[in-house]
């Protein structure tokens, strides 16, 4: 049991109230201070920069952007005049003065009210970018970095060229019309997702449209399809199945969009993608529009098989080194396997800002697991029947629970609002999963942030972050004594609010406890709010492994250290054979003259004691980790007796102590699916 324990069932006007303590836990304890009230203050002005970056061009992205157009004749698109604007009146005009306020696009009336009452009252860049391009006919590739709007960069346009534009004349009504928009997407939710953007601003233009994918009934369906619908947003195996069944007629479709196109593709959907496309007889009359925030270079040399020649491409991130969102604090933090559900309340304390965690494992059994361990988690990933993959969905959006354990299912497109923090618990297999994991937070201009655990011994992270173009910053795990400082000052809130009323029933055990236990008022209070905080026992974290009641201790032998076994060899020179195999971790520093390993705390003295047993050898407790090699940089060098799996420490479960086992799962990389194979369940998600 984490020895922490976590309030993080809360609903939002708790959570409320949660916000307003961590600030002011904040302002009181120091380590922690920084990150939160540089959040809040980072997150009023993020509102107010979130209003003008919708109005900024960008030049350099301008210059960034391949465009070929000879076949897009703008159509309908003149920026509204001067006179125009008079007529509209004051207000309209101030709005307008920002170059990508709605009223500026060829946006009709019906949608311009749905974008108000959602909130939204001037596009996005690669909204304001694409729209044009979209509406005058062109294919188009997009790409901006995560939570940057490119739902409704394809949504807007296509509806406003269905009813208004290009594609208005052609576009069957009434029913039993066939669909004019297909939209493909890699998963459920993400489905289910675009769908409600359809849903909303299509229904304000008269437009029908309806979701498909597996694990849903198919009658339902069929019968929407059957009715005729505008719109048809799914998975790409459903709507294989469909298309073979007679239910999808393709032959008056204007529109196909692929979103998450390079997930689509790896996930093993290439053939149904395929199939589904080449349905279409005459692709001159389709539109054909990719978007994604991470397009691989094999992903661009596919996209040249589905698009047009002439198609446009509008890529925001282009060259730049950072591919990741720039809106999020970029965080790795070491952290053995079985200290992770013990670290991750912690985490979840010091930078979730009482807002809701995305907990992101390997493995579905890792989810599981971790999300068992963590009061209040839930779980999501592709074993879970879908029913019961939209409960939980729909609890984590609601607020009923504040932390999700999800694999990379949950990864790409979720737009959940108040997603503060995404633990990663290992460094994931490649770059694009790093970007889109972390993108779950830090969306349309607000902050969030990433941390991502890793095993120096094991993990690799210079990888993602040259690949990502992230500069991580390096924390250790946070520590006890903030941890419980910061959850005492939350209890004593609680324990404020409690009615006077219950004093009288609990006034005597009070009494009789003052005058027996020999400790103050004040002490036995303490008592009190750690047993509410359920934090009876102040552990100790070591900051190489973040396990608890571990020390971390620097070894120097007077010469370089090459390899770990070189290492346990010193330490076998001047220690007893039981305390050698004790040591966990072993790690080399990156300047190759030292190691780094834990010990159980009451061994600490006997290590810094066995440093007389040898000239030159130097032992010590480290007060700052220093950087340590990497897994490329040790490779091959764990040779000695076996030792340094990673999963020597784990026992019974995954994420426990004690010995025996690599544990498998949540452990082991070497045991994961390495990729994203087969279609609906068919992945290991
Ligand atoms: N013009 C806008 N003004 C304000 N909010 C917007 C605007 N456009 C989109 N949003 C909001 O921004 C959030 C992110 O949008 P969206 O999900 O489309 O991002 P994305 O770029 O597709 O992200 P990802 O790459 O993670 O899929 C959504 O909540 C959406 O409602």
């Amino acid at each position: 049991m984490p020895s922490i324990s976590l309030a993080n069932t809360t609903n939002s006007s708790d959570s409320k109230k949660e916000k307003k303590m961590k600030k002011k836990v904040a302002l009181e304890t120091q380590e922690i201070d920084p990150l939160m009230v540089a959040n809040k203050n980072e997150k009023k002005k993020e509102k107010e920069k979130r209003k003008r970056k919708a109005a900024e061009f960008d030049d350099d992205d301008e210059e960034r952007s391949e465009t070929s157009s000879e076949l897009c004749e703008p159509v309908n698109l003149k920026k509204k005049s001067k006179k125009d604007k008079e007529e509209e009146g004051e207000e309209e005009e101030v709005k307008a003065e920002d170059p990508n306020a709605v009223t500026r696009f060829t946006i009709s009336e019906p949608l311009r009210e749905a974008l108000k009452k959602r909130g939204i009252e001037a596009l996005f860049p690669i909204q304001a970018r694409t729209f044009e391009d979209v509406l005058n006919g062109c294919d188009l590739v997009g790409r901006a970095r995560t939570g940057q709007g490119k739902t409704l960069a394809f949504v807007l346009p296509i509806l406003e060229s269905l009813v208004n534009g290009p594609t208005k004349a052609s576009r069957k009504t009434g029913y039993g019309r066939p669909p004019s928009v297909l939209v493909l997407l890699p998963t459920r939710e993400l489905a289910t997702q675009v769908f409600d953007d359809f849903r909303v601003y299509g229904g304000a233009m008269g437009l029908n449209s309806c979701c498909v994918y597996g694990g849903a009934s198919y009658q339902p369906q069929e019968f929407a399809l059957k009715r005729g619908v505008d719109v048809v947003v799914g998975t790409p195996g459903r709507i294989k199945d469909h298309i073979e069944k007679g239910n999808i007629d393709l032959s008056l479709l204007k529109f196909r969009v692929l979103d998450e196109a390079d997930e689509m593709l790896r996930m093993g959907f290439v053939e149904d993608v395929e199939l589904i496309l080449g349905k279409v007889k005459d692709v001159s009359k389709v539109q054909t529009l990719l978007f994604s925030a991470t397009l691989p270079s094999w992903v661009k040399q596919i996209s040249s098989k589905f698009l047009k020649p002439t198609k446009k491409t509008i890529d925001l991130v282009g060259n730049e080194k950072m591919k990741a969102s720039t809106n999020v604090r970029h965080i790795v933090l070491p952290c053995s396997t079985s200290a992770i559900p013990q670290v991750i309340p912690d985490i979840i304390q010091c930078y979730a800002s009482g807002g809701r965690t995305i907990i992101f494992t390997e493995k579905r059994e890792s989810a599981n697991e971790l999300s068992g361990l963590l009061p209040g988690a839930r779980a999501l990933h592709g074993e879970i029947q879908q029913s019961q993959r939209e409960v939980t969905l729909s609890g984590f959006r609601s607020g009923k629970f504040l932390t999700l354990v999800a694999t990379n299912v949950a990864a790409r497109g979720l737009d959940i609002n108040d997603v503060q923090l995404i633990i990663q618990c290992e460094p994931p297999n490649d770059v694009e999963a790093y970007i889109h994991r972390s993108g779950r937070t830090g969306r349309a201009g607000n902050s969030g942030v990433a941390v991502m655990l890793y095993d120096p011994r094991r993990s690799n992270i210079s990888k993602i972050q040259r690949e990502s173009g992230v500069k991580f910053e390096h924390i250790t795990a946070p520590k006890a004594e903030d941890i419980a400082k910061a959850a005492g000052v939350e209890a004593a809130q609680t324990i404020t609010q409690v009615s006077d009323s219950v004093i009288p029933a609990f006034k005597s055990a009070a009494e009789d406890l003052l005058n027996t236990s020999g400790l103050s008022a004040v002490e036995l209070l303490a008592k009190a709010i750690a047993k509410a905080t359920g934090y009876t026992e102040i552990k100790s974290r070591s900051l190489l492994t973040s396990m608890e009641n571990h020390v971390t201790l620097l070894l120097e032998s007077g010469k370089p250290i090459f390899s770990p076994s070189f290492a346990f060899s010193v330490l076998r020179r001047i220690l007893p054979e039981d305390k050698v195999e004790s040591v966990t971790g072993m790690s080399l520093t990156t300047d190759g003259n030292g190691a780094v390993f834990d010990v159980k705390k009451e061994d600490v003295d006997t290590f810094l004691a066995a440093q007389e047993n040898a000239a030159g050898v130097n032992i010590e407790v480290v007060k700052i980790l220093p950087s340590l090699q990497e897994r490329e940089q040790q490779r091959g060098r764990f040779g000695g007796r076996g030792r340094g799996g990673f999963g020597d420490r784990s026992g019974g479960n995954r994420f426990s102590g004690g010995r025996g086992g690599r544990g498998g799962g949540f452990s082991d990389r070497r045991n994961s699916s390495g990729g994203f194979k087969g279609r609906n369940n068919g992945n290991k998600w």
